[in-house]
């Protein structure tokens, strides 16, 4: 017989369904967000915020469990359902309309759960803080559809109170930590933003429907409101989908002007299309491209450009509940910056007409946020400085980056208990015109900086001595014993390339590997005859090259894909070439 209840009353699909997301997110590590698309079930809403509440109260839910022994003395139900419905019953709906078996045996227990529950209410806020964060509700109205006095007095009609906007940024904190229905208040630095209690929800809303209103939490808003492009200029958004911040920008900007939202993903491309459909951002034009191959010719009047590239999301409040304070994966991250750096210099170094570039994450690290930031300032010298946000907020803000960075404490951090929004990091680059650009090679489809170019000419000299060297030993050699053809290795090492990558991504580490064991395997017995001053300058050779082939090579595996590596490798390629034509 298999396990779980025979019985003619089915489970609801929304429990079935969100038992199976929880489980997954738990057992396998799975994204709450795609496990809920994935499942296509009809109310999204619903089920997100059921396996989301569960996931929060899951230290609660385990005390319950636990403690009234429902599990033991009830073996067939399933834990994760279990944990749905109790969810459901104490803190969701506050009830179970369903006879289904489950159901009716976690009713049977109900008593003894709140008696249990008023004993151990606390437990969350006193072991993980992080959960205590009760993030308030945003509501940004698009001013492209309705004006902002027609919004706000919509929600007038519809029950709520508006209250007067505060002095400054602290009391308006403390009035937001205290919002109770029916009250709403204005955002204290985004006018078109407005802030309801924690828990209430629009989905269902007409507005949300049609666009009028978007659910964009104001850690999300902050990028576009600090670019702050005027109207009529022309704005390039790098990293588009969903949209939430292209629709903003030509909201900021009235319609007027022009936007290009470039979206690498085929499947977010259309989302980003479907947000500026509904949104009614007709100064947008979506681009299904990769950002980092756009050529500048093409938008050569982009004076104002937001990089919000991929990033850890470790600044979001749900997923800090459903992951806890579990760090990302120190190789991802790595490969993270390397991207976050290459747009970012992309953006800054490529456009001669931009005047402001923003860049943002939804992360808490430093390393996406600090340390991309420092290594930009190094290459792009004073041809930007970083505008303080303390400044560009009027002194009304808490949370910068830290001081013991380049960039000090001139970029603002969104910090969640504090801010009671999503964790953010923001950095604002204003031009200098004064100061040229500094000399940028693109090449292909990567782009190279003098430093990283002159890196591969100094490695790929070094390869010709090392080449010219062993030629002059294996002549050597054959002048020895006229007879004896080159060993395999030595016909190698005339081949030998610093990026000896093929098509595969996993041949390149491969081959990378390879061709290091096969520098140092070169000293074998016909080199035994070399003067002294050969073999010096050989094993210097030999040091510096791996030294620098090492640099590259890291380089090379940072860059976040293939596509990137493989580019890079033909511009090695390329240039190797070009030296033998030469
Ligand atoms: C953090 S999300 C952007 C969120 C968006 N700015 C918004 O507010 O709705 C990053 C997006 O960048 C896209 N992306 C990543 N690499 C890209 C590239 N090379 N070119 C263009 N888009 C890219 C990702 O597919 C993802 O949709």
């Amino acid at each position: 017989m298999t396990s779980g209840f025979v019985h003619s009353i089915k489970v609801p699909r929304l429990y079935k369904s969100a038992a199976k997301i929880v489980q997954e997110v738990r057992e396998k590590g799975g994204s709450l967000k795609s496990l809920i698309y994935r499942q296509k079930h009809p109310n999204v809403s619903a089920i997100y915020s059921l396996c989301l509440n569960t996931l929060q109260r899951e230290e609660q839910l385990d005390h319950l469990i636990k403690k009234t022994h429902i599990l033991v003395n009830e073996p067939r139900l399933q834990p994760w359902l279990a944990k749905i419905l109790i969810t459901e019953l104490l803190w969701g709906k506050k009830a179970l309309k369903t006879e289904c078996k489950p159901a009716q045996t976690i009713l049977a227990y109900e008593q003894k759960f709140r008696e249990e529950l008023s004993n151990i209410s606390d437990i969350d806020a006193v072991q993980k803080p992080h959960k205590t964060v009760k993030k308030a509700r945003y509501v940004r109205i698009n001013t492209l559809l309705v004006s902002l006095e027609k919004g706000i007095s919509y929600f007038q009609e519809e029950g709520w109170s508006f209250m007067p906007k505060c002095p400054s940024y602290i009391e308006h904190l403390n009035v937001i930590k205290n919002l109770k229905k029916p009250n709403f208040i204005q955002d204290f630095h985004i006018s078109e933003l407005l802030i309801f209690p924690p828990d209430t929800t629009f989905h269902d809303h007409p507005g949300y429907q049609n666009g009028e209103i978007l659910l964009q939490d104001k850690a999300s808003c902050l990028p576009s409101h600090l670019l702050n492009p005027e109207p009529g200029s022309t704005v390039l958004d790098l990293c588009a989908a969903p949209g939430m911040k292209s629709s903003h920008l030509a909201a900021i900007m009235g319609n007027k002007g022009k936007i290009y939202a470039v979206e690498i993903d085929e499947r977010r491309y259309k989302t980003l299309c479907e947000q500026v459909r509904i949104t009614n951002a007709t100064s947008v034009e979506t681009v299904n491209k990769d950002a980092l191959i756009l050529n500048p010719n093409e938008y050569p009047n982009v004076e104002y450009i937001l990089v919000d590239p991929t990033c850890s999301g470790s600044g979001m409040l749900d997923r800090q509940i459903v992951h806890g304070n579990e760090k990302c994966d120190p190789q991802r991250l790595k490969q993270l910056q390397a991207f976050q750096v290459f747009i970012l210099r992309h953006a800054l170094l490529n456009f001669p007409n931009v005047k402001r570039i923003v860049y943002s994450t939804c992360s808490i690290y430093p390393e996406e946020n600090e340390q991309v930031i420092d290594e930009i300032l190094e290459n792009v010298q004073d041809a930007y400085k970083l505008s303080p946000v303390k400044d560009l907020l009027n002194q009304n803000w808490l949370n910068f980056s830290s001081k013991k960075y380049n960039c000090s404490d001139k970029c603002l951090y969104a910090n969640s208990v504090i801010d009671l929004c999503n964790g953010f990091f923001v950095a604002v680059f204003e031009r200098n015109f004064d100061v040229p650009l500094p000399e940028y090679k693109r090449k292909g489809n990567v782009a190279l900086n003098n430093r990283e170019v002159e890196e591969v000419e100094e490695v790929e000299a070094l390869h010709l001595e090392k080449a010219n060297t062993t030629r002059k030993r294996k002549k050597r050699g054959k002048r020895k014993s006229a007879n004896q053809g080159p060993s395999k290795d030595e016909e190698k090492s005339d081949s030998i390339s610093i990026l000896n990558v093929s098509s595969d991504s996993a041949k390149i580490v491969q081959e990378i590997n390879i061709d290091n064991d096969n520098d140092s395997s070169q000293n074998d017995g016909n080199e035994s005859c070399q003067n002294d001053d050969d073999e010096h300058s050989e094993k210097d050779n030999e040091v510096a090259i791996k030294k620098k082939k090492r640099k590259i090579e890291r380089k090379i595996m940072q860059l976040p894909r293939k596509g990137l590596r493989l580019s890079l490798h033909k511009e090695v390629t390329l240039q190797k070439k070009k030296r033998k034509t030469l």
